[in-house]
């Protein structure tokens, strides 16, 4: 059965990374998807957006939404003070399984934890079977017609607190509209918009950001 993107993108990090090297481990899958098969990881230029929000709110829990191959896991992962940990969300078990082996490669794995399944089921389980109080960081890069309902349904499980962080991807391609829409008319976050370009390509795209206000 001949093997997927996925596979491929694992098996150039696996030949073409350091073990343990996160940033080798971005680096590969930049180079493979920047000049052989485009793939949808946020990039380097969105990363550095990624990279500075992670920073600047240090979070101690975390949560992903939508781990595909892990690169951005392993991005915000390697930001993480000691202690912290990133909870990420995947419902493609092929996915899940690349994601946990690049997890694993790039030596993050103690500090990530994959939960399989859709956001919208895994999400009421946090406080109870995954232990979270609350989330100080959240990362959206799922299905772009899932941001608001889970953003509604994180609210509805009273996982945000003053001066949690939204961070999503895509805002322009494939855009997020109705998210935007949400997001910018709730007087319950204060929103800033990060222009910059889709991943490997030279469209424009952005991340936006949502600080919630409690
Ligand atoms: C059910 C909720 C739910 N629960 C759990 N896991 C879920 C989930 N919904 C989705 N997943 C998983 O997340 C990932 C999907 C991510 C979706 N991302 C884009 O579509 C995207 C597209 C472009 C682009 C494509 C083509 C272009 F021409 C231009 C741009 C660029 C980007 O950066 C993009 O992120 C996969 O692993 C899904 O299995
Ligand atoms: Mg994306």
């Amino acid at each position: 059965m001949n093997q997927s993107k996925e596979q491929r993108i694992l098996n150039f990090v696996l030949q073409n990374a350091v073990r343990g090297d996160p940033c080798s481990v971005l680096d590969a899958i930049d180079k493979y998807c920047s000049q052989k098969e485009w793939a949808m990881n946020v990039g380097s230029e969105k990363g550095v957006i990624l990279d500075k929000t992670v920073e600047e709110v240090s979070p101690s829990v975390a949560l992903e939404l939508g781990t595909y191959c892990g690169y951005s896991g392993v991005r915000i992962a390697r930001r993480l003070k000691e202690g912290a940990r990133l909870l990420t969300v995947e419902f493609n078990p092929e996915f899940a399984a690349i994601a946990k082996q690049m997890f694993e490669f790039a030596g993050v794995q103690d500090k990530v934890r994959l939960l399989e399944g859709p956001s919208q089921e895994v999400i009421p389980q946090l406080k109870k079977k995954y232990e979270v109080d609350t989330l100080d960081f959240v990362f959206l890069d799922h299905w772009k017609d899932r941001y608001a309902p889970d953003t509604i349904l994180l609210q509805e499980c009273n996982l945000l607190r003053k001066g949690s962080v939204l961070l999503a991807d895509n805002v322009i391609i494939p855009g997020a509209p109705e998210f935007l829409n949400y997001i910018r008319n709730n007087s319950h976050f204060q929103c800033t918009n990060y222009p910059s370009h889709l991943e490997y390509m030279k469209a424009g795209d952005a991340m936006e950001k949502a600080v919630f206000l409690g």
